[in-house]
């Protein structure tokens, strides 16, 4: 089972610079969250601090009862073991075939034989859909193939906490709809506590069990899913609708008048209720042994069948299915794919160190909801 994080009034600041203060709120174990916010909010900060790369002005960060921002690097370091990071473009070593890659955290932080190596990385690759792969190098492969490879290989190690930046970043629809299935699929079947940065409103409105959301160097919101996709707050509004009315401007914040009209020129043609649709919740892939959290998860999606498919919700932001159709592993990706996901691969010593921590295999039972706050 995952682990808890629990966040308490952390501040992060560059210099004067600001990114964001007072940010409280506890990741539940087992749980997918999502955080939210327009570029430059600091979500990415968020993830380097939670996992001890960025050290915070003030706040705490308990992981297994330990207040993460009081350790040295070399108990950090133990604390990272729990950790599991996907970065925006997979941070593939561009050299390295993919089952190298992916080999690469075994080889450093295990002393385990080759024949182990083996079988563990046989064994991620085929959980995100690459088996048959190995040979291949980053820049010979799909920017939806890169990401499964540096999924796999956050894997390896079986982390407790997963962290996702931007996932879906530079993925067209279809080959974001594979991964988020995929994320559903793994969290039943590893049930670590996952946290991802996105600004892909679909997803975070299927995915989660929690949404959090930056603006203005605060949290404004974190809680459960339904929570935020039913609120009135203009902010939360404004971000899961992805619209242009609201507080968020484009370059700088808008003045009180002018987003109170805009406000109630979409209370007046959409009868002020267009924004509080329930999304469908993304279910595992029916292949995939439901844990009892999910058990929970799916009944209560069964108990609103007549939402489903009706009004503004998945269909009309997402364009996809809310759960179903094929696993991952058929995914038809076109293997050459030049473009600007092909990056120049980051110095090994960049990566954050984990090393092996297999969970106990309780399944949590917590279910949806279980998010605490800032002020949801
Ligand atoms: N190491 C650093 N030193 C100084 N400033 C930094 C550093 N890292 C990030 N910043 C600043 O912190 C702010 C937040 O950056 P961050 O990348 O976390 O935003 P973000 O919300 O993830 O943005 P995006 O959605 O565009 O990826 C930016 O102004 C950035 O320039």
């Amino acid at each position: 089972m995952g682990v808890e994080i629990c966040v308490e009034g952390l501040t992060k600041s560059f210099g004067h610079q600001v990114i964001w203060q007072d940010v409280s709120l506890t990741l539940p174990a087992g749980e997918i969250s999502v955080m939210l916010g327009p570029s430059g909010t600091g979500k990415s900060v968020f993830l380097k601090t939670l996992v001890g790369l960025l050290k915070p002005d003030r706040g705490s960060i308990v992981i297994a009862g330990r207040d993460i921002t009081r350790l040295r690097e070399h108990e950090l370091y133990e604390v990272r073991k729990l950790f599991g990071v996907l970065f925006q473009d997979g941070a593939l070593f561009g050299s390295m075939n993919l089952y190298d890659n992916i080999a690469f955290p075994l080889r450093e932080h295990t002393r385990k034989t080759e024949s182990e190596v083996r079988r563990i990385v046989l064994e991620k690759m085929d959980m995100v859909g690459l088996l048959g792969a190995e040979e291949k190098l980053p820049g010979e492969i799909s920017g939806g193939m890169r990401k499964r490879a540096g999924l796999a290989r956050a894997l390896v190690l079986d982390p407790e906490i997963i962290l996702f930046d931007e996932p879906d970043s530079g993925l067209d629809p279809v080959r974001v709809a594979y991964l988020n299935q995929l994320i559903v699929d793994l969290n039943a079947q590893i049930d670590a506590t996952f946290l991802i940065v996105t600004h892909d409103i679909a997803s975070a409105r299927q995915v989660p069990d929690n949404i959090g959301l930056l603006f203005r160097r605060e949290l404004v919101m974190f809680g459960p899913r339904e929570k935020l996709l039913t609120s009135d707050e203009p902010v939360v509004r404004q971000f899961l609708n992805g619209r242009m009315q609201g507080p968020i401007g484009m370059a700088e914040e808008k003045d009180a008048a002018q987003v109170a009209q805009e406000l109630a020129e979409i209370d007046r043609s959409t009868g002020g209720d267009a924004v509080r649709d329930m999304t469908p919740r993304l279910l595992p892939s029916p292949e995939i042994t439901r844990p009892p959290r999910w058990e929970a998860i799916a009944g209560r999606e069964a108990e609103r069948p007549a939402e489903r498919g009706t009004g503004h919700g998945a269909a009309a932001h997402s364009g996809r299915e809310p759960h179903g159709g094929p696993p991952p592993k058929a995914e038809p990706e076109p293997e050459a794919e030049p473009g600007p996901e092909t990056r120049p691969a980051p110095e090994p010593g960049t990566l954050p160190k984990t090393a092996a921590h297999p969970g106990p295999e309780t399944e949590t039972g917590t279910g949806a909801g279980s998010g605490r706050g800032a002020r949801a």
